[in-house]
């Protein structure tokens, strides 16, 4: 997205404000070109007050961009589409939709001509070019998906997956956002009960799960072995995770996981 960088964030809720204080983050675009939509307007105070363009417009924030992100919710997008469609131009503009369950040959179906799109699947951790956006197509041309590519890889990682791929891409990725949350919550909840203050207790857990995290990602090994370092023989360590296997830890994560996933599967209705 060197050449090009007006962008236009369709629905500027909690993903597109995500996206957007991202992209001013990395410096990828300023936030005067930038145009953030949304209804009620005065929920995007804070970022006019940052030079964002903030407005009600769709179709005056289409014309003013290349790259279109569609971040509204999933059952919002039909009206989203046909309000948009007299002015998008496959010339000019490339769509990015992040909406969780719709192909794109759904989107299509709601389009009156063939566009590049490009389905991405970030996380709220684009904010501080920290997500992992896995992203598909059908029509978007080599170049568009590597413009698209680099500059989500300056949000963050990135994968280019089948598009059969991008609900299990959306539970474990995007609502993994939220899952790893709740792990860290249960921590801090579990170290006031200890003898912590919160804010301590706080800390420790996200440090710990930053840096449980960080081995893998810098030491490239499987989690079980430096699990197997941490787990002195007859130690608390054992004993503490066993306890949580007993109560059921991995398997309450799979099937939360397989839960989120058929949800996507009527998440339009
Ligand atoms: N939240 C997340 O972590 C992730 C979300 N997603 C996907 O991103 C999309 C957005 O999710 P999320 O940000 O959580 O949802 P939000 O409800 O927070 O955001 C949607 C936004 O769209 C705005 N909106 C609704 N209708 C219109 C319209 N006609 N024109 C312009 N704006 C409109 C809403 O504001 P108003 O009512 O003021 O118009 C709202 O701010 C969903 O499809 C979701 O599946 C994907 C990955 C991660
Ligand atoms: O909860 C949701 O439906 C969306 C998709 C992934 C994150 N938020």
């Amino acid at each position: 997205m060197a050449k090009k960088h007006d962008i236009a964030i369709i629905g500027a809720g909690n993903l597109g404000i995500a996206i957007a204080k991202g992209i001013a983050g990395a410096k990828l675009a300023k936030p005067k070109n930038m145009y953030l939509t949304r209804r009620h307007l005065e929920k995007l105070a804070d970022l006019k007050k940052q030079k964002f363009n903030v407005l009600a417009n769709n179709i005056e924030a289409v014309q003013n961009a290349e790259y279109v992100f569609l971040c509204v919710q999933p059952k919002q997008l039909p009206d989203v589409l046909k309000e948009i469609n007299p002015v998008l131009d496959p010339e000019k503009h490339v769509l990015i939709s992040t909406i969780t369950g719709v192909e794109i040959p759904t989107i299509e179906q709601h389009l009156e001509t063939t566009m590049p799109i490009i389905r991405a699947m970030p996380n709220t951790a684009t904010a501080i070019q920290e997500s992992m956006t896995c992203m598909c197509t059908k029509n978007a041309s080599e170049d568009q998906v590597k413009e698209v590519k680099t500059f989500f890889e300056a949000l963050g990682e990135t994968l280019v997956i089948d598009e059969n791929l991008m609900k299990a891409a959306t539970v474990l990725a995007a609502s993994g956002i939220a899952f790893f949350l709740r792990y860290i919550r249960a921590a801090t909840q579990g170290g006031i009960q200890l003898g912590f203050h919160a804010e301590e207790a706080q800390k420790i857990a996200m440090q710990t799960a930053r840096g449980a995290a960080s081995l893998l990602v810098e030491g490239e090994n499987h989690p079980e072995t430096e699990i197997d370092k941490v787990t002195t023989p007859q130690g608390c360590t054992i004993a503490g995770l066993n306890e949580m296997e007993h109560q059921g830890l991995s398997s309450a994560v799979i099937k939360g996981l397989m839960a989120s996933y058929e949800k996507i599967n009527n998440i339009t209705q």
